[in-house]
């Protein structure tokens, strides 16, 4: 079994914990950040870019999940790669826990500051320090989101695609190795990274691949660039990626269509991908996700369950892929497709999906979402939605499916009433469930969401108990003294 010397702050916590058993107590042994380390880093980052306001640590002790609020002690905003390494020094030396944190939206409790300490946000790094359109790179820094990218690239015809509904910035999604509805046509952020540029637990800072390398493919050693993608903040701060570009297709157009349940529309989509039809988008709606999406984003669409479809090429390709795709739809018994050819209708319909999870909650106003990722082999996704979906009727709980079915990938975004223990028990052992058995269908607990706090013990099912104690290994390696973002990815 893995073992090491425990940080200072964890042997206060685990004494503590001993003493009283009890989570209280555990919450109130946090160990207080001192003045002095307060006033150094006020010394690095200059003083209007520290905060104990109560505020903003609540700000940044939270992402958009349900998990509870955990304020960090002290928030820091860093303006530059010098300013991250030294406040890493700087934590490093005192052993005190430091959370990065991007745009904080993210859906697993990621940048909760669970064991106290400092938040580093670095969201006022914004440089676009390069564009190489003729090789389909650019480099950036921490704090760019996606959105500002897209923005900002509108003019060469080239694009970045990786789309979580939210604007993320583009680091934090290198951090949970974030996907969303392009994946099926453009791979993930594993896919589009090239190298990073990243600040240790004791202030080095490295590039991943090499100084100012941005090939498509190496050979060169072990792939450090992807260690910290899905790294979560646990193994070091990304303040730069070098990230591949696409160029914006020539025509696109989106389409809906409906099904008469669920094994139909899930059919559809895996005979579309087994036809080798380069879909440019694929996601599904069950009947309660269509409803929250019509009531919250102001469609009419059929309630029932639905594909959303993209397609993209020449206007020769578009003619063959939809008249394809038309037919295995049909096949299924699925309705016409509804066209959404112009830029506004698209918009509207995408925006409508990436506002899913918002639509949710609002089916039970006051609630927050409980959120599940699980992805399988495309074989077995029909057999997994249909039975996860009998495991919420099961339950009697509101459980909308919405998934990036192309890969696989779905989530159930249940909004639960954290007020209610008795609910919140119901619900997580139906996502529980759901986990286990993606996991019996060779699937992952999360596609896409990242371990954060929720998936902590499903990780162990996942990769094994040698696989956990090899990963805790490499933790000790990059972060002996255990400060970086705590308590996440591992207990
Ligand atoms: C409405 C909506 C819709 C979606 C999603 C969210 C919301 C609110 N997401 C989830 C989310 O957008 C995704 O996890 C982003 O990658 C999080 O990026 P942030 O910048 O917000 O990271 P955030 O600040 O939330 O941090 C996430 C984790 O990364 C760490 N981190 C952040 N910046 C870091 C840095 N520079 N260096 C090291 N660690 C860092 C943090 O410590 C934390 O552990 C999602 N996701 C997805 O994959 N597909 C989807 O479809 C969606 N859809
Ligand atoms: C939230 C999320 O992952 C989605 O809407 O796909
Ligand atoms: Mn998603």
């Amino acid at each position: 079994m893995f073992c090491r010397k425990l940080p200072k702050y964890l042997v206060t916590l685990a004494r503590s914990y001993h003493r009283t058993g009890s989570k209280q107590s555990l919450q109130a042994s946090i160990a207080k950040v001192p003045d002095n380390l307060v006033k150094a880093l006020a010394g690095i980052v200059g003083d209007k870019n520290v905060s104990t306001a109560m505020a903003v640590r609540e700000q940044h002790g939270r992402d958009e999940s349900y998990h509870d609020c955990a304020p960090p002690e002290v928030v820091a905003f860093a303006e530059s790669v010098e300013h991250v390494s030294e406040v890493l020094k700087l934590c490093n030396d005192a052993e005190v826990p430091l959370i990065p944190f991007g745009s904080g939206t993210g859906l697993e409790g990621g940048v909760n500051a669970i064991r106290g300490g400092v938040c580093l946000d670095v969201s006022k790094m914004t440089n676009i320090i390069s564009v190489h359109p003729e090789d389909f790179d650019c480099t950036v820094e921490c704090g760019v989101t996606r959105n500002t990218l897209n923005n900002y690239l509108r003019d060469t015809g080239l694009w970045f695609p990786i789309d979580p509904g939210a604007d993320a910035s583009l680091c934090g999604m290198c951090a949970t190795s974030a996907s969303g509805t392009n994946a099926v046509r453009y791979g993930t952020m594993r896919e589009n990274v090239m190298n990073l540029e990243v600040v240790l637990a004791d202030g080095r800072v490295i590039n991943t691949a090499g100084k100012d390398r941005r090939t498509k493919k190496t050979s060169a050693g072990y792939n450090l660039t992807n260690l910290f993608v899905g790294s979560e903040g646990t193994l070091g701060i990304i303040t730069k990626a070098t990230l591949r570009l696409h160029g914006i297709p020539e025509d696109t157009i989106s389409a809906v269509c409906n099904f008469q349940d669920v094994q139909s529309a899930v059919d559809t989509t895996v005979q579309v991908l087994q036809c080798g039809i380069q879909i440019a988008r694929i996601e599904f709606l069950d009947e309660v996700s269509v409803d929250a999406c019509n009531k919250y984003s102001k469609l009419d669409m059929k309630v029932a369950p639905s594909l959303f479809l993209e397609f993209t090429g020449s206007p020769n390709s578009l003619k063959d892929q939809t008249q394809l795709v038309g037919d295995l739809v049909k096949m299924n018994n699925g309705s016409d497709f509804r066209w959404a050819s112009d830029i506004e209708e698209r918009n509207h319909l995408w925006k409508a999906r990436h506002d899913i999870l918002y639509a949710c909650m609002a089916l039970r106003p006051g609630c927050k979402p409980y959120s599940t990722d699980v992805c399988v082999p495309i074989s077995n996704l029909p057999e997994v939605i249909v039975r996860s979906k009998e495991e919420i009727q099961k339950a009697g709980v509101v459980g909308p499916i919405v998934g990036h079915v192309g890969d696989g990938n779905f989530h159930v975004f249940f909004p639960v009433d954290q007020s209610n223990p008795e609910e919140v028990k119901v619900v997580s052992e139906v996502a529980r469930k759901m986990a286990v058995l993606a996991l019996e269908f060779n699937g992952t607990c999360t596609g896409e969401h990242g371990i954060g706090m929720g998936k902590r013990k499903l990780l162990e099912q996942e990769i094994g108990e040698d696989g956990l104690d090899v990963m805790r290994q490499i933790k000790a390696t990059f972060d002996p003294k255990g400060i970086l973002n705590p308590g996440k990815v591992f207990f």
